[in-house]
């Protein structure tokens, strides 16, 4: 279907949001009346260079506090609405959204509405103009879309129709099956917007929090599917009030908003883009750092071993188990010092899982650094990371390790076992703040994860929020965090979990081979003894050890950190009975004491 955004979800001047929506693939625009009043340029000005780009005008709005008023009133309603009708003409707009009312002189009175409504269409047709009837969910006495649809039902005229807002419907609760008793010619426009659940009032909610499909928690999709069996053939429209949005590059902001009605044409069965691909687990996580001095003895403490080295770059291999690290030397490309760069994701399929990330305007990075290395099909997420898809040790694939040559001081059967670490559990990326619901987008679409809650974190100076994506299994988790505001430190450190069968033994091998961990309060354990109860000695243990404990439904977490080198951390996790989290209910004492 057309795709169209509305001005008012873009940053910048109205020349900036029309540019930015052209270049990301819109179709057409919805233009706010603030962005046109607000703009140097003439109607016709506007006209010609969405024209210019290839965009049509799809909507003007809004046109508020209309109907249901006394007759004086409308009278100057309908005076103004000539204005803004022979405004729609010189912009080439032919289709106007009106609100339903929020006035207080509005009365509940729907044959009113209708019979007021009913002439502003034919005024507005005189013009070549449609009117599309809007009911916001705080509407004063229409708040709904069926009691809107009931109100254009009962006027009666061919210019006259509905706008079906999915916010303002799923907000509300409403069921959008509905929807499909609506004869689709008579949905004149259909906006679209998500937005995470929040227990708050819904104007404010509308306002600051819509985000694009996908990123909230509104069933957007079920509402697409049954404006299309009603009928609805128009643009799908997004809009988008949200208070990010409005301060990040409308360029990147546009490209997001296309991902996001990519997926949504896929989950409401229009489209059939390259399948999800869903990643098995982690083939390996790289750090960037010039002087690998100042991370090798922390990875020799925690077991690694250097096994192998790139042969035509600065990298090598450290492995645990099936935990690997590469160490790049190569730190060109802007990267923060000691920093995590890229990961190496276990794929089933990896070119189809590079199309699927093609299709979703994902950055696909070149399949190849250099002549002799294996083809590697690899993205860049909005943060910047590298997600890499792997297939390693797999036969009929391109395998990553082949361009690495076993490391002269390979293990030999008498070199240290390691401390039990098996694999990686999570990678932890702190993102940049106005790429927040970008990230989450992108690790759903393009890496087929499933995004869980968002938890609040607090740390000493503000408040972090953190979202896992995973896959279903638990293999590959990947914890999205982001600071309190834009000036939030962009260099939070991030960090590489990996996975024991024995935290206790994992620690004390740490330890014994000079790891420093990060220290953990007393207060911490004499809290934690008020909570739960220990065998004996275990909490004693947990103590000394500076291990942090949780307990859900399923099971135990334990875990703990490394000191922050460079931009990086480590945390060592044992999971138990299926414990699902990440120890949110630590992550304050964690952050309080990377502070100190
Ligand atoms: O918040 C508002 O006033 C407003 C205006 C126009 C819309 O289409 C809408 O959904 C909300
Ligand atoms: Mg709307």
């Amino acid at each position: 279907m057309r795709t169209s955004i509305a001005t008012v979800s873009l940053s910048g001047t109205l020349t900036e949001k029309l540019t930015a929506a052209a270049r990301a693939g819109f179709d057409g625009v919805e233009i706010f009346e603030n962005d046109l009043i607000g703009s140097p340029l003439t109607p016709e000005e506007i006209r010609d260079r969405a024209a210019d780009l290839g965009l049509t005008i799809d909507l003007y709005q809004p046109m508020r506090d209309i109907e249901a008023v006394p007759e004086a009133e409308f009278a100057r309603n309908l005076r103004r609405a000539a204005h803004k009708f022979r405004l729609m003409r010189r912009l080439g707009a032919d289709t106007v959204l009106v609100c339903s009312s929020v006035s207080p002189h509005a009365v509940d009175d729907d044959a009113l509405a209708a019979g007021q409504l009913r002439r502003l269409a034919a005024l507005a047709q005189e013009s070549g103009v449609r009117v599309a009837y809007e009911a916001l969910a705080w509407g004063r006495h229409v708040s709904t879309y069926d009691h809107a649809w009931r109100i254009v039902e009962a006027a009666d005229h061919p210019a006259l129709g509905v706008c079906l807002d999915s916010f303002h419907i799923l907000a509300r609760g409403s069921d959008p099956t509905g929807i499909e008793a609506i004869p689709g010619d008579r949905i004149f426009f259909l906006q679209l917007a998500d937005a995470p659940l929040m227990a708050l009032d819904v104007l404010q909610w509308s306002r600051h929090y819509r985000c694009f499909p996908g990123q909230g928690d509104l069933d957007v999709a079920g509402l697409v599917r049954a404006a299309v069996r009603a009928g609805y053939d128009g643009p799908l429209s997004l809009e988008v009030f949200n208070d990010v949005f409005r301060q990040a590059e409308a360029g990147r902001t546009a490209v997001d908003a296309q991902r996001s009605l990519a997926l949504l044409q896929e989950s409401a069965g229009l489209t059939a883009p390259p399948a999800p691909v869903v990643p098995t687990g982690f083939a390996f996580a790289e750090i960037a750092t010039a002087d690998t001095a100042r991370i090798t003895p922390l990875l020799s403490a925690l077991g690694f071993s250097r096994t192998a080295r790139h042969s035509g770059k600065p990298v090598d291999l450290w492995e645990q188990g099936e935990a690997r690290i590469l160490l790049n030397t190569d730190t060109s490309g802007h990267k923060p010092d000691l920093s995590l760069t890229a990961v190496g994701l276990e794929t089933p399929a990896p070119e189809a899982a590079s199309a699927r990330a093609e299709s979703l305007l994902a950055p696909v990075l070149p399949r190849r650094r250099a002549p002799e290395d294996a083809p590697l099909d690899a993205v860049a997420a909005p943060d910047g990371t590298e997600f890499f898809f792997c297939a390693t040790g797999r036969r009929g694939h391109a395998d990553w390790t082949g361009d690495f040559a076993p490391a002269p001081q390979a293990p030999t059967p008498q070199a240290p076992a390691g401390i039990g670490v098996t694999r990686i559990d999570h990678v932890a990326l702190t993102q940049p703040w106005h790429q927040f619901d970008e990230a989450v987008l992108f690790h759903r679409s393009v890496l087929g994860l499933h995004p869980h809650a968002s938890v609040d974190l607090a740390d000493p100076y503000g408040l972090l929020r953190s979202r896992a994506a995973s896959n279903a299994e638990g293999t590959v988790r990947i914890a999205l965090g982001v600071g309190a505001s834009p000036t939030d430190d962009p260099a939070r450190p991030q960090h590489i979990a990996l996975v024991t069968d024995d935290l206790v033994a994992a620690v004390r091998g740490a330890r014994a081979a000079g790891a420093r961990l990060l220290p953990v309060p007393a207060n911490y354990y004499d809290d934690l003894a008020a909570c739960h109860t220990f065998a004996p000695g275990e909490l004693e243990t947990y103590r000394e050890l500076g291990i942090l404990y949780d307990r859900d439904e399923k099971g135990e977490f334990r875990h703990c950190y490394t000191l922050t080198t460079g931009r990086l951390f480590f945390e060592l996790v044992e999971r138990t009975g299926g414990y699902d989290g990440y120890g949110a209910r630590n992550a304050p004492v964690r952050l309080a004491a990377q502070r100190a």
